[in-house]
């Protein structure tokens, strides 16, 4: 697992924007191979996909081959509810970026039969190869997607019931009116998530620090999903900050040392690229 500290959630967002352009565009997504990716709501993430439709807007990177797959979504609440994860991502995403809306999917919390729509979503991720990155947030109680404190780290998409501490903290969203937030999701189950190649989670604020040190300090517990990730062979967690109170400054000071050794073995791998594109250029006008 890699951890990347920035200044703020706005250095984060820029980092994670860049990171998953460079993946689509290394990728080079068709429609007959299309890139796809895992997508989360929360207030965490906004600031990647402000940076995102920034790059797609100077034509940096484009999502028409790319296709999406949301973490989660209520039980019952309206799809055009204002707070619904549907809106939210046509809101703060999609609507800014080229993606036909055809290539979104998103779980339908108010569907007939929820247990079915589960698993046809499951399947879905499975028709197209599997997710090839998951981008993640977490709750303050570690929960990645809505996968509760006590999840079993073998789970799928599934109905769920909140716990109450995210009941609390979801309060915000619905003028801090407890008994508006909806008591069920539909979520991805953290098995979902581990099955994706790639795994990039958002971590910022204080309020997530505990969560954090749990995560990447103490074992694989169910109690933190998010610990889950330590079992990814492919896992990255940008945070700021803010989210590092908690860590020991030895871990800390580990990541940062990786980072930078990252950093120089990449300089150095770019150097020898383009030392060797100049000597293949002096052999070709040698011949
Ligand atoms: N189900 C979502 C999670 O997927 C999200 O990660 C979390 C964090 O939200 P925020 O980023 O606003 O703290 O909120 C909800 O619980």
């Amino acid at each position: 697992m890699r951890l990347i500290i920035r200044e703020d959630p706005t250095t984060v967002g820029d980092y994670i924007a860049n990171y998953i352009c460079k993946r689509i565009n290394e990728f080079e997504p068709t429609p007959q191979r299309p890139f796809v990716l895992g997508l989360p709501t929360g207030s965490s993430p906004i600031p990647t996909y402000k940076s995102l439709i920034a790059l797609v807007k100077e034509k940096k990177l484009s999502f028409k081959n790319v296709v999406t797959f949301n973490m989660d979504e209520y039980v019952g609440l309206p799809r055009d509810h204002p707070e619904s994860y549907h809106t939210f991502m046509f809101r703060e995403f999609f609507s800014h970026i080229d993606i036909p809306p055809s290539q979104v999917n998103i779980l339908d919390g108010n569907a007939e039969d929820l247990i079915s729509e589960c698993k046809t979503y499951e399947n879905r991720i499975k028709e197209y190869g599997g997710i090839e990155l998951f981008l993640g947030g977490i709750g303050e109680d570690g929960h990645i997607a809505f996968n509760e404190p006590g999840s079993s780290l073998a789970s799928r998409t599934r109905i769920k019931t909140l716990a109450y501490d995210t009941i609390l903290a979801n309060a915000r969203f619905f003028n801090n009116d407890i008994s508006a937030v909806p008591r069920m999701a539909l979520t991805v189950g953290v098995a979902t998530v581990l099955d994706s190649r790639e795994v990039v989670v958002v971590v910022t604020g204080q309020r997530k620090a505990l969560a954090l040190s749990k995560a990447i300090e103490d074992g694989v517990n169910h109690l933190w999903t998010l610990s889950a990730l330590q079992l990814h062979p492919w896992a990255l967690i940008v945070v700021d900050e803010d989210a590092t109170a908690e860590l020991h400054v030895k871990t800390v000071k580990y990541f940062k040392s990786i980072e930078r050794v990252q950093d120089e073995v990449e300089r150095t791998q770019a150097l020898l690229k383009a030392r060797g594109k100049i000597a293949e250029k002096q052999v070709g006008s040698l011949e």
